[in-house]
């Protein structure tokens, strides 16, 4: 049995949904071969993630837009409730909230976030229900660094699902959150040991 000596890198998750992507990571987490840790969950709503992070031991804060008196507010708050966990990384997994200033700069180019789409397509809250609208064939997801912009970040990694004539919402979602719930503990693992080289929008891990 591995059993690690070297310390596991500490990582925040940033969460607002039913929390399957954090599940992943967690247990990804759990492996005695991996690299990090999940210093602390973040939401900004009460949402399933919470009760998976809590059913962990692991701890739970809500940063929540309404609480704050404006946007640049709430951003502040936000980078330093994460800050106050010294995390190495930060993974938006799920995080319905575009991140402002305050947190780009604490974090800049430590950010990971998984798309339920092939970026450049299909980018924004609804990234699923404009794919399936639009008629595609081939849809999937993209795992990126989040920059200022909304999911135009360097792309680290991809994968693809076919749509399906029948498909719903629903149905196509579930498909490529299978795909996420592998990829993106692989690319976390991959941030935290190797590290990424980023030359203008292009990024590789080394
Ligand atoms: N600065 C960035 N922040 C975030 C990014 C990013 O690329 N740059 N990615 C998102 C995650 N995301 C897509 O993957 C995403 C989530 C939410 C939205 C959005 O339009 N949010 C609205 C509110 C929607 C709601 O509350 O239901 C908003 O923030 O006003 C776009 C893209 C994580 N953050
Ligand atoms: N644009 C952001 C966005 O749509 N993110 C998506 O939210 C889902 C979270 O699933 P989960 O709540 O089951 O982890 C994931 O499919 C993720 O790509």
């Amino acid at each position: 049995m591995n059993s690690r000596t070297a310390p596991r890198a500490p990582i925040v998750v940033l969460a607002s949904g039913t929390g399957t992507l954090l599940a992943a990571i967690l247990r990804r987490s759990q492996d005695p071969a991996s690299s990090f840790q999940i210093a602390a969950v973040v939401v900004d709503r009460d949402c399933g993630a919470v009760q998976i992070a809590r059913d962990a031991g692991v701890p739970v804060v809500t940063c929540a837009l309404a609480d704050h008196p404006d946007r640049a507010a709430w951003d502040r708050d936000l980078a330093a409730q994460v800050s106050s966990f010294a995390p190495q990384w930060i993974v938006t997994a799920g995080f319905m909230k575009i991140l402002g200033p305050a947190m780009l700069a604490g974090f800049a180019q430590r950010i990971v976030n998984s798309h339920p789409a092939l970026l450049p397509a299909f980018p924004g809250a609804h990234g699923v229900a404009d794919a399936l609208a639009y008629g595609v064939k081939v849809t999937g997801c993209t795992v990126h660094l989040v920059d200022d912009g909304v999911d135009t970040g360097p792309i680290l990694a991809q994968g693809t699902v076919e749509v399906y004539p029948d498909d719903t919402v629903d149905s196509l979602h579930e498909r490529i959150k299978t795909l996420e719930r592998d990829l993106l503990p692989d690319v976390v693992e991959a941030v935290v040991t190797r590290g990424v080289v980023t030359d203008g929008r292009k990024a590789h891990l080394k």
